[in-house]
């Protein structure tokens, strides 16, 4: 694999079928792979086989990798020979545990990487910042508490989920670990999308000087959490290279991992960090 990544974001409804759901999504990526021979990578949305909302995270858990879901995130990266970074789904553990789980797949169809949600959704917004909202995803869920760094050919790959994108902290060690590239399944709210969104992901990017993409659900209107849309890929230098909007849409392309280098000789923050003095700061910090 060169320094150049084909990739695919598949902003897609989601309904209360599950395995329509699962069908759509595949059907979806099969298809992109056939117009677009090139495709090494197909990355889903949050939440994208069931939908998102505490009432229903119990109804569509499912076990990793057991479950029919990620069988058949497996078989599809097996027979186009891509990568797939299956946005998430509802994990249930043996111990009865709810995880809001990303699982990444190899060309040879391994699991080479599951990420268990390490912030939760926990927030209660008054209405007065842009229609405001409350959700707790701990009131269902348990939060998890490992990184998780997947190999996509020679480039390091950092994973959070949505709101895992807000903590700077996680991006920053990701990129100390080498990471080059930041990929979050995400569903933001429409009343924090407008405000954060590309932001947030740009703040991401800038920091850390590597690229970040997100994929979200389509905007569905009509269902109890509604989902923001705009699935983006920010480049190293924080600019929006692709944006979707709202509706179904499936977006690819090629990004240049030289351009991170490029960046980062450019503007060689990366070296000129001074750990000396954060170090000595950290004494003197309080809440
Ligand atoms: O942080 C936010 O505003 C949105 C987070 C979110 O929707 C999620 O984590 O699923």
């Amino acid at each position: 694999m060169s320094n150049k990544l084909t990739l695919g974001l598949l902003q897609l409804p989601v309904g209360g079928d599950v395995a329509e759901n699962v069908r759509q999504a595949v059907l979806g990526i099969t298809r992109l792979k056939a117009a677009n021979p090139q495709l090494q990578l197909a990355i889903l949305p949050e939440s994208f086989n069931g939908p998102y909302g505490v009432e229903h995270f119990g109804q569509h858990a499912e076990r990793v990798p057991d479950g029919p879901t990620c069988q058949e995130l497996s078989r599809l990266a097996q027979q186009l020979g891509i990568y797939i970074i299956g946005g998430s789904i509802i994990e249930r553990d043996a111990g009865d545990k709810l995880y809001n789980t990303c699982t990444v797949w190899s060309p040879s169809g391994q699991l080479i990487g599951r990420h268990r949600k390490i912030h939760l959704f926990s927030v209660d917004i008054e209405p007065a910042q842009g229609g405001g909202v409350q959700f707790d995803e701990g009131a269902a869920l348990t939060a998890g508490s490992e990184l998780t760094v997947v190999q996509i050919g020679p480039h390091k790959v950092g994973i959070g989920i949505c709101h895992d994108k807000r903590f700077e902290e996680l991006a920053r060690i990701y990129r100390n670990m080498g990471c080059s590239m930041l990929v979050y399944p995400s569903a933001f709210c429409i009343c924090q999308g407008p405000m954060h969104w590309e932001l947030l992901q740009r703040a991401r990017a800038t920091d850390n000087q590597l690229f970040v993409v997100t994929c979200s659900p389509a905007r569905n209107n009509m269902s109890g959490y509604v989902a923001y849309g705009h699935s983006m890929i920010v480049d190293p230098w924080a600019r929006v290279q692709r944006e979707a909007g709202e509706g179904r849409e499936l977006i690819v392309e090629q990004i240049d991992f030289n351009m991170v280098d490029e960046v980062r000789r450019q503007i060689p923050i990366y070296k000129q960090r001074r750990t000396d003095v954060y170090e000595l700061a950290k004494a003197n910090t309080s809440d």
